[in-house]
């Protein structure tokens, strides 16, 4: 479908200067006209099919190469060094990290003390030189939990609120070990410098494998581990559906030590071991861990933890994050993990983010379009999310926006990966800063500053597991990362009944203001919601951990109160009602 031609060229996001928006100073761009033609064909490399992103796809994208001239740390590549830590598209931390929730609740073999600091970690030099030139002024608390748990060579299942670090929390103590050990754990491989295919290629046999259930989420994951893998040895490689095979597969054959993944594409190259081998596996990691426990992976991940030849000694650790996990998806981990493993959990598990301003809109499934379009309108343009139930709906809507001479794009499953991975651009670039969704985007897209998440139709609650609040809880969690705030608007009417106690009970939890249209759906008693159940799985009482004074994480200096620290009941999830007043909208911050 190519849509309407006659519309002007790019607009820049920095609105004001062309667009028929309206809002104090600031206008939507003018519609970029979206030839999906263009982007049509096979994904492999062929010449003169270049329109749009690089059919090549993530695996392409640039890696330090390591020389085996070099000592332990390589020198500095200062167009790479830019590409990594420039910050045109990277999220720099808000001033609203005091509002992450810092009661942790863990349980273990043994007592987790946090590492309060980067230096106080034993880190590598050079993952350390990388954490500066990141940006990372201090460890969030999963950050400060992990790098313990790490130490401990145990199994890990992590829960902390989207946005938190959790990504950055395994990368770095894991790469930061492998550093020092590297030359003992490797595999062979080729010297890059004078590599010729057909006579040097090797077998992919990487140290770690980190699994993520969507496209965009792997590459996105893959950069963070390209930033972290920088001078050192360790050489990270991405495989996934919808990215060229063979680019893939030429990536694996010069080495692997890291490999990020899609279950699909993972197990199609499992199942050539002379390409690729898990024996020498020390650590695999599940992203959004409990969508990929849910029973639509089941048989996958089965086949990814024990199939070919895995490492299934006890030298191999597994580690899960997510910022939700349903019981259901705990008692599943549990049976993956060995005996003794740590649960850590900052804040309640599932719980949504003060920084993000939630608002309820009653809305007739008829009115939707007309309120979405006034919506828009109605505040400062900004990057604004639309999640849809329907890939239909999804494509229905874009079109919509974008006849009324709004810069919209959209993504869902049936798009080809260069159609994804083009919206996906033109929404980061702010050519069209919004961008019309199914959940396919709902879980750890990490995009700098989304200011508005649209819920034009509340998750389903019959889904899955996963689905309905939890699915709620990801999708608003687009915005207001790691200490920035937020906007979430969600249009409700009957048909989402059976979401509204769940939904009160989280309006609650983080002081949001209850409509009147769903005071019905209000917990009995004293009008706090009882999370209880969604905190612990075990008859054992949690120890439970509260950081101590950890100073400034990138931009927080007001320093904790001691009566901040007061030991807390195990509902450490108390409502935030009682503390954190609701973030107020800062358009100021957007773009
Ligand atoms: N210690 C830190 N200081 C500053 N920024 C950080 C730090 N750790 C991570 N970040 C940044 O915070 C953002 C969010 O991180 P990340 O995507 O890992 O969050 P997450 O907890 O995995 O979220 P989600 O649950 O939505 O997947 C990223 O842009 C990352 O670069």
């Amino acid at each position: 479908m190519a849509r309407s031609e006659e519309a002007s060229p790019v607009g820049a996001l920095d609105v004001g200067e062309t667009g028929e928006g309206t809002g104090p100073g600031k206008k939507w761009p003018t519609p970029r006209p979206h030839d999906y033609n263009a982007l049509k064909g096979p994904t492999e490399v062929v010449e003169g099919a270049s329109k749009g992103p690089a059919p090549e796809g993530a695996a392409a994208y640039k890696k330090y190469e390591w020389n085996d001239e070099y000592g332990d740390v390589g020198p500095r590549v200062p167009e790479l060094e830019d590409e990594l830590f420039g910050t045109e598209f990277r999220m720099q931390v808000g001033r609203h990290m005091e509002t992450y929730d810092r009661f942790v609740t863990t349980e273990g073999p043994v007592k987790i003390v946090p590492v309060q600091k980067w230096e106080d970690a034993g880190l590598h030099p050079v993952i350390m030189d990388n954490i500066r030139m990141a940006g990372y002024a201090f460890p969030t608390v999963i950050q400060q939990f992990i790098m313990a748990a790490v130490n401990e060579n145990k199994d890990v299942v992590a829960v902390s609120q989207t946005g938190s670090g959790k990504t950055a929390a395994y990368l770095i103590p894991i790469l930061s070990r492998l550093c020092g050990k590297f030359k003992k754990l490797s595999a062979r491989r080729p010297n890059l410098s004078a590599y010729n295919r057909t006579l040097n290629r090797a077998r992919a046999e990487p140290l770690v494998l980190i699994v993520a259930p969507t496209r965009e989420l792997v590459t996105q994951i893959f950069d963070e581990t390209r930033r972290f893998c920088y001078r050192t040895m360790l050489r990270p490689c991405v495989v996934y559906g919808g990215g060229s095979t063979r680019i893939q597969r030429e990536e694996l054959e010069k080495g692997c030590d890291i490999l990020v993944a899609t279950p699909g594409r993972l197990m199609d190259f499992m199942s050539k071991p002379d390409l690729l081998s898990l024996k020498r596996v020390r650590y695999t990691i599940l992203d959004e861990a409990d969508e990929m426990l849910d029973q639509d992976w089941a048989e996958d991940l089965t086949k990814i933890m024990s199939g070919g030849d895995a490492n299934e000694d006890d030298d191999h650790t597994y580690l899960f994050f997510s910022a939700t996990f349903p019981k259901e998806m705990r008692r599943a981990a549990r049976r993956v993990m060995e005996k003794e493993y740590y649960r850590i959990s900052v804040g309640r598990i599932g719980s949504t983010h003060t920084n993000i301003h939630q608002d309820i809109k009653l809305v007739e499934h008829q009115d939707k379009r007309e309120e979405l379009y006034n919506l828009l309108f109605s505040m400062p343009p900004v990057r604004t999310l639309i999640f849809v139930n329907s890939k239909k709906q999804a494509d229905l809507l874009d079109d919509y926006l974008f006849n009324k001479g709004l810069p919209s794009t959209s993504i869902h499953s049936e798009r080809t990966q260069r159609e994804r991975e083009d919206a996906l651009l033109a929404f980061r670039q702010g050519t069209c800063p919004i961008l019309v969704t199914t959940g396919v985007a709902a879980r750890g897209l990490d995009i700098k500053n989304v200011m508005h998440v649209i819920n034009y139709d509340l998750p389903d609650t019959d889904k899955s597991a996963t689905g309905g609040i939890h699915e709620y809880t990801h999708r608003i969690g687009r915005t207001a990362r790691i200490g920035n705030q937020g906007r979430a608007t969600s249009f409700y009417n009957e048909r989402n009944a059976d979401l509204a106690p769940a939904l009160v009970k989280v309006l609650l939890e983080n002081g949001q203001t209850v409509p009147e249209f769903l005071d019905e759906f209000r917990p009995e008693g004293d009008g706090k919601p009882d999370f209880e159940s969604d905190h612990t799985d075990s008859d054992e009482q949690p120890e439970e951990f509260v950081p101590k004074k950890s100073g400034n994480v990138g931009g927080f200096s007001g320093g904790f109160d001691d009566d901040d620290f007061a030991p807390h009941a195990k509902t450490a999830a108390t409502p935030a009602t009682a503390t954190a007043p609701a973030a107020a909208f800062d358009a100021s911050e957007d773009w």
